[in-house]
């Protein structure tokens, strides 16, 4: 199985607090990946080092690697603004911009200087359909998205994260301000998208884990206890802390 991130001996630190420690992990191409484990673990933490999303945040510091097809992220040869349009990111609540859903779709594009119509009209088509969002928007795609429903909002956040043609999505716990409808939805849409796309996803609940990844990492105390397919996770874990957690003992 090819691996597209390659994380070896990694500690993050907020200013003296150790929030990872020695974290190595293979991110497994075209594979939904769980990062699983009780509030403060570190999982949307490890998420974010992934594509450089902690750099935001003062005084923090990065030990060991991460490899992204081969290449060092935090070693300089990588732009960060290039890194995150390969590794794209949706968040827990949907945050479309005060814009129509075209703009939003195609903001990143005009960013980089694509303004060309036809080519910016295929992005707008091509996503809303990747999506499952084209036939319910058709007719309203240069009204504001903020008229949409929050579980179509955060479709076209996906949208508007894979019109930059990324190769991995973060998502950080992208449904836990959903209803169990567009939940199922976002599930559905995640386990067709990997087809194209590496996703990686942080989530509060197990089932959603169960239900649609294929590897799950269960994180404790800035650990990664565990990581396996999920089945084996859920079926037969190898660490009584897993066991503990799956089976709803503690977290
Ligand atoms: N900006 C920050 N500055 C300092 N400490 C932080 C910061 N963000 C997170 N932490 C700390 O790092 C640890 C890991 O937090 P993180 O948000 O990664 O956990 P999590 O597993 O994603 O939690 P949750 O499931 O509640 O979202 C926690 O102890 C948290 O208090």
């Amino acid at each position: 199985m090819e691996s597209v991130i390659k994380v070896e001996n990694l500690n993050f630190y907020y200013g003296n607090f150790l929030a990872l420690k020695d974290i190595n992990m293979d991110i497994y191409k075209n594979n939904i990946t769980a990062f699983i484990g009780p509030s403060g673990c570190g999982k949307s933490t490890f998420l974010r080092t992934l594509n450089r999303m902690n750099d935001f945040i003062e005084n923090t510091r990065v030990e060991g690697k991460i490899l992204f097809q081969g290449q060092d992220i935090y070693s300089g040869d990588l732009d960060p603004v290039e890194l995150r349009r390969r590794i794209g990111m949706v968040f827990q609540k949907p945050n479309p911009f005060p814009k129509t859903i075209y703009e939003n779709i195609v903001y990143g594009l005009r960013k980089n200087g694509v303004n060309k119509k036809e080519v910016l009209d295929e992005v707008v088509e091509s996503t809303l359909k990747a999506v499952a969002l084209y036939d319910e928007v058709k007719d309203k795609i240069y009204k504001s998205a903020l008229e949409l429903s929050g579980g179509q909002q955060q479709r076209l956040c996906i949208a508007r994260a894979i019109a930059m043609q990324p190769e991995v999505v973060l998502m950080d716990e992208p449904t836990s301000a959903l209803d169990p409808i567009s939940t199922l939805k976002i599930e559905e849409l995640l386990l067709e998208l990997k087809k194209n796309y590496t996703i990686i996803i942080v989530t509060h609940s197990m089932q959603q884990a169960a239900r649609i990844s294929d590897w799950t990492a269960f994180f404790l105390n800035g650990e990664v206890i565990e990581y396996d397919t999920t089945e084996k996770i859920f079926e037969n874990p190898r660490d009584k802390r897993t066991e503990d957690y799956i089976t709803g003992r503690f977290g």
